[in-house]
C-alpha cells in the first residue's frame, strides 16, 4: 500500500491518492471523521482549529461501504481557504497582491529558511504552507484506514500522552491497552494520569500567556501482533525503522524510541532482554516487553511500544531573533497564528501514522488483493505461530 499527499495549509483542499487497499474491506466515512475529530482536539492549540471542522470526502475507490481495491481517493476541505482567497489564489496576479501576508522574517524552527534558500523563494510563505502540519490531518485519514484494517484483523491501537513541557505521566504497570485508549481519549491533554490534568492545563496557559511553546513525549501501543512482520535481512525492511521513520516524519517530531528505547544505554543485558517462556494455549510468550515487541527488525509477538519525542512549536507569540531576507538587518522573527502545543493532538497523528506502517507491512507479506484473502491468511499465520 503506498499514498502521497499534496495540498497547502491555506489552499482550497487537502487530497490524497492511497493504492494498495484489498477489495471487499469495509469502511465508512464516519471510520475516518471520528479520527479526525479526535486529531482536532487537545489543549493548548490556537484559533485555527476552531474554524476547522474536518470531513472526509472519498471520492473514488469505495462502493456501498467497501473498498474496490482500486486507488482510494480522500479529500479534506480547508475551511479557512475562504479567508485566504487572495493570498492563495492560483492565478497570476498583480505585484502588489502577491505582497499581501508575505513572509520574509523566517521563524527559527520551521522551515522556512532552510525551505526558501533550497527552493530559491522570497516568499517563505510558499515554504510554510506546505511545511504546515495541516498535512497531518491527511496522514490521520489514511491512518484511519489502516487502524480499520488492522482491527478487522484482531489488532489494537491506542496513543497517549507521557510527557507534556517536562511534567511527566505514571503509568500503573498493569494497564491494558485498551483502558490506556480510554482513558487519554476522557483528557483534553490525552494523560492517563489523572493527577498531571490541570498541572499540564496551567502550563500551557502560562506559557502561552508568556508567549512561549512547549513540546513532550507520546507513546503508541500497538496489541495483537503478529511475530515476525518486518524482517532483519536487509536494512529497509527493518519494521522498527520504518516505524522510526515515519514518527520522526511527523512534523517537529525529534526522535524514536522502542520499549526501555535510550534507557538501554544505561542498563545491563540481563535488565533489557525479554526472557521466552512457552505454554501450550498460547505458544512462546515473553515474561517483560523491555524491547517494546522488536528484536531483528522483527515484531516478537509482545505489543509494539514505540515513543516520539515533539520539540516545542517553532513560532513564538515572543519572537526570537532572525534576520530580513531582503535587508539582512537583524529583526524579530514573523508571528503568524499559532498553537502553544499540540502534542495532544499529535499523540493522535503518531498513533495513525504508526498504524499506517503495520497496515503496509502487513498488506506486503500476506495475500490481500481481496481482504477475505487477507483475512484468511491472517488467521492460517497465527494459528501456524501457535504451534511453531
Ligand atoms: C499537530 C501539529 C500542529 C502544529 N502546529 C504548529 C503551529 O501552530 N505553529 C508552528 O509553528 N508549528 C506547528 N507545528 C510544528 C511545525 O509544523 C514544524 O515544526 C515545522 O513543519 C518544521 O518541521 P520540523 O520541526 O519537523 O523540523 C505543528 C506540528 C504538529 C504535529
Ligand atoms: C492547520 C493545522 O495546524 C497548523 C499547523 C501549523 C504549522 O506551522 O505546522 C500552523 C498553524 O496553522 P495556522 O496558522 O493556519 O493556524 C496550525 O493551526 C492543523 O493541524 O490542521
Amino acid at each position: 500500500m503506498r499514498y502521497i499527499t499534496a495540498g497547502e495549509s491555506h489552499g482550497p483542499e487537502l487530497t490524497a491518492i492511497i493504492e494498495g487497499l484489498p477489495a471487499g474491506m469495509p469502511l465508512s466515512v464516519e471510520d475516518i471523521n471520528h479520527e479526525l475529530a479526535r486529531r482536532q482536539v487537545g489543549y493548548g492549540r490556537g484559533g485555527r482549529m476552531l474554524i476547522e471542522t474536518d470531513q472526509i470526502q472519498i471520492t473514488s475507490g469505495l462502493r456501498h461501504g467497501e473498498t474496490l481495491g482500486s486507488p482510494l481517493t480522500l479529500v479534506i476541505e480547508n475551511k479557512d481557504w475562504k479567508n485566504w482567497r487572495k493570498v492563495m489564489g492560483i492565478e497570476s496576479v498583480p505585484e502588489k497582491q502577491k505582497k499581501m501576508r508575505r513572509v520574509s522574517r523566517p521563524r527559527p524552527g520551521h522551515a522556512d529558511l532552510a525551505g526558501g534558500m533550497k527552493y530559491h523563494q522570497q516568499d517563505l510563505r510558499n515554504v510554510l504552507e506546505r511545511s504546515s502540519a495541516r498535512e497531518t490531518a491527511l496522514r490521520t485519514a489514511i491512518g484511519a484506514i489502516a487502524k480499520k484494517l488492522l482491527a478487522e484483523l484482531g489488532m489494537e491501537v491506542a496513543g497517549h500522552v507521557r510527557i507534556l513541557g517536562g511534567i511527566e505521566a505514571t503509568i500503573p504497570e498493569a494497564i491494558s491497552i485498551q483502558e490506556i485508549k480510554d482513558k487519554a481519549e476522557a483528557s483534553d491533554v490525552r494523560v492517563v494520569d489523572t493527577t498531571i490534568e490541570q498541572p499540564i492545563r496551567d502550563l500551557i496557559d502560562e506559557t502561552k500567556k508568556n508567549g512561549d511553546t512547549i513540546g513532550g513525549v507520546v507513546e503508541v501501543l500497538v496489541g495483537g501482533v503478529p511475530a515476525g512482520l518486518g524482517s532483519y535481512v536487509q536494512w529497509d525492511k527493518k519494521l522498527d525503522a520504518k516505524i522510526a521513520q515515519a514518527v520522526v516524519s511527523i512534523n517537529a517530531f525529534k526522535g524514536a524510541e522502542f520499549g526501555v528505547g535510550f534507557q538501554a544505554g544505561k542498563l545491563h543485558g540481563s535488565e533489557v532482554m525479554d526472557e521466552i517462556a512457552w505454554d501450550k494455549t498460547n505458544g512462546y510468550t515473553r515474561r517483560s516487553n523491555n524491547l517494546g515487541g522488536f528484536e531483528g527488525g522483527m515484531t516478537n509477538g509482545e505489543p509494539i511500544v514505540v515513543r516520539g519525542v515533539m520539540k516545542p512549536i517553532p513560532t513564538l507569540y515572543k519572537p526570537l531573533q532572525s534576520v530580513d531576507i531582503d535587508t539582512k538587518e537583524a529583526y524579530k522573527a514573523s508571528v503568524e497564528r499559532s498553537d502553544s502545543t499540540a502534542v495532544p493532538a499529535a499523540s493522535v497523528v503518531c498513533e495513525n501514522v504508526v498504524a499506517t506502517v503495520i497496515a503496509q507491512e502487513i498488506l506486503d507479506k500476506f495475500s490481500s488483493d481481496s481482504f477475505a484473502e487477507l483475512q484468511e491468511a491472517v488467521v492460517s499465520y497465527k494459528e501456524y505461530l501457535k504451534n511453531y
